[in-house]
């Protein structure tokens, strides 16, 4: 049967690292910093410029799939998941901390077709790690074979999660009710890359045990939820049941134990889903 996605996956690879290159060299340069939901919500001229690079390039090749690309979607444009080819874009994942230099930034490209992720592209940049996975096919580091961590005790395990972009005082409470109630489970670290994308090939590589946050978008982690179940983990929902890449709810582990075990921890609240509200409110 012909494999019909591998050649949007070698092109996929192909603009994301070129995608790196650009911002590999903007890292010093783009001092433009704009905000959108909230004054912590940074984008770039970078971010634009890259998006519309992969889109671009995209089009060049298969003129008749859909995007859904971050800054395309703050800018106005819809995001509803249809079962059409799609491309899935955060041109940088870590704008923040590609605006501090702080040296984790992603290009993250998910592809889904009815629906399912296809194929998940992470490029961590400024690391040179290209993280890949096709559907039943595995996933990989720079062509090495990915698998989670065997861990089982929650007690001898890492978390990695992020603090979002809402500075609103009742979500600021939700996310540290959540943070103190795991760090006194006791589990032996919390940490964040700033990307939730690099979080996730975290998990699928097997340094973190499990990555949770209430606040991320589809773009943020289409790819890398491919990356983390081709890997051997899971991916659920904060309150337990299916996670849903439009609710702006993920947990990723390395086993549903260890998912399970987290959720019983966190303070669970509801972000507008990325498919109801326009991105930019
Ligand atoms: O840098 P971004 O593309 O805005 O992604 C953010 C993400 O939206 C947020 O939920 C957190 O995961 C941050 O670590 C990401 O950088
Ligand atoms: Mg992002
Ligand atoms: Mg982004």
């Amino acid at each position: 049967m012909a494999d019909l996605w591998q050649s949007a996956m070698d092109h996929a690879v192909a603009v994301a690292r070129k995608a790196g290159q650009v911002v590999g060299k903007a890292l010093h340069d783009d001092r433009k910093v704009m905000t959108k939901s909230s004054s912590v919500d940074l984008v770039t001229q970078t971010d634009q410029k890259v998006e519309q690079l992969i889109i671009r390039s995209v089009k060049e090749k298969f003129p008749t799939h859909r995007f859904i690309g971050e800054e395309s979607v703050a800018a106005g444009e819809s995001c509803v998941l249809t079962d059409e080819p799609t491309w899935i874009i955060d041109p940088i994942d870590g704008t923040t901390n590609f605006v501090h230099t702080f040296p984790f930034v992603a290009i993250s490209i998910g592809f889904s077709v009815n629906k399912e992720v296809e194929f998940g592209v992470v490029y961590s940049c400024l690391e040179d790690k290209m993280f890949t996975a096709r559907r039943g096919r595995g996933a990989f580091c720079n062509g090495a074979p990915l698998q989670v961590s065997e861990q089982t005790d929650i007690k001898q395990s890492m978390v990695a999660t992020e603090f979002g972009s809402s500075r609103a005082p009742e979500t600021v409470e939700k996310i540290f009710c959540s943070l103190r109630n795991i760090l006194c489970i006791p589990v032996q670290g919390v940490r964040g890359a700033g990307t939730a994308a690099i979080n996730m090939c975290l998990v699928a590589s097997g340094c973190v045990e499990v990555y949770y946050e209430i606040g991320t978008h589809v773009w943020d982690v289409a790819a890398g939820s491919l990356i983390v179940t081709e890997a051997g983990g899971v991916l659920m929902d904060v309150e337990g049941g299916d996670v849903d890449l439009m609710s702006r709810k993920i947990v990723a582990a390395n086993s549903k134990t260890i998912a399970e075990r987290i959720i019983e921890e966190i303070a669970a609240f509801s972000p507008p889903r990325d498919d109801v509200l326009p991105q930019h409110q």
